[in-house]
């Protein structure tokens, strides 16, 4: 039975969650299987009529459902988008505006009851980031109560930013469905000798997605099955 959502978390910021949440989400498309995704909390997204709206996470998570980006999309994808590219809740202060973790909750919940299959949930930054003033992406994953897909990087260094991340999830009780590493660009060594090092402490199965690869069937059998 695939699970109602799962949360895409990072074991760090710009590393790969929406490269891998979008070649999830086709990949679960072309099975016919029915998946919606959502970046509920954005930073770092210029207004829609911006030319560089198109490389944001929003623009590339509608792009990978077939969605036409227009206002209602955004909304429906990105409910909270702040313009700086930083932490959330520093985007929001520069805006004059805040954000409340029950907010965000609350509309997380409503749309993985309102949506027929999977919701893919992408984060924010890395797992313990913050989100608002007060919490973290880890607080907001624990509120929702679904499983968590870690998405790693291959950099030097990522190796225990990812298993830092893992212990953490371990800790309280978040299953964790899979790690993906995803391929840094001009890493000192293979994305697969990562995953290897990264699985052999993890606790989880682990996935390589190197440059420019499309969501190997094996991802998407952990993640539905
Ligand atoms: N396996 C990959 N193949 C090709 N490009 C990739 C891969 N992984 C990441 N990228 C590219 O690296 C950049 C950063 O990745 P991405 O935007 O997915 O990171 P992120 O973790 O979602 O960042 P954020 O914390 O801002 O949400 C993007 O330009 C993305 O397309
Ligand atoms: C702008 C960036 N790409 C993300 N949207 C936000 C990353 C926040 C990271 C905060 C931190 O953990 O230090
Ligand atoms: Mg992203």
């Amino acid at each position: 039975m695939p699970p109602r959502a799962v949360f895409v978390a990072g074991a760090g910021t710009e590393i790969g969650k929406t490269y891998v949440t979008a070649a999830l989400t086709r990949r679960l498309r072309e099975r016919g299987l029915p998946v919606e995704t959502v970046k509920p909390l954005a930073s770092g997204v210029p207004p829609l009529h911006d030319p560089g709206f198109a490389e944001s996470d929003t623009a590339r998570l509608l792009d990978a459902q077939d969605i036409a980006l227009d206002a209602e999309a955004v909304e429906t994808c990105s409910p909270w988008r702040f313009s700086a590219p930083l932490s959330p809740d520093q985007a929001a202060i520069l805006e004059g505006r805040s954000l409340d973790l029950a907010d965000l909750v609350e509309w997380c919940r409503a749309r993985i009851a309102g949506t027929p299959g999977t919701l893919l949930i992408e984060g924010v930054g890395g797992l313990m980031s913050p989100v608002t003033a007060t919490a973290t992406g880890l607080d907001w994953l624990r509120a929702l109560d679904i499983p968590a897909l870690l998405v790693s990087g291959s950099y030097l260094g990522a190796i225990s930013h990812a298993l830092t991340a893992c212990e953490t999830l371990r800790r309280y009780s978040v299953p964790l469905r899979a790690v993906v590493v995803s391929e840094s660009p001009g890493a000192p060594a293979p994305a697969g000798t990562v995953a290897a090092s990264i699985a052999r402490h993890a606790g989880a199965p682990v996935v390589c997605l190197r440059r420019g690869e499309a969501c190997p069937g094996s991802l998407a059998d952990l993640i539905v099955t």
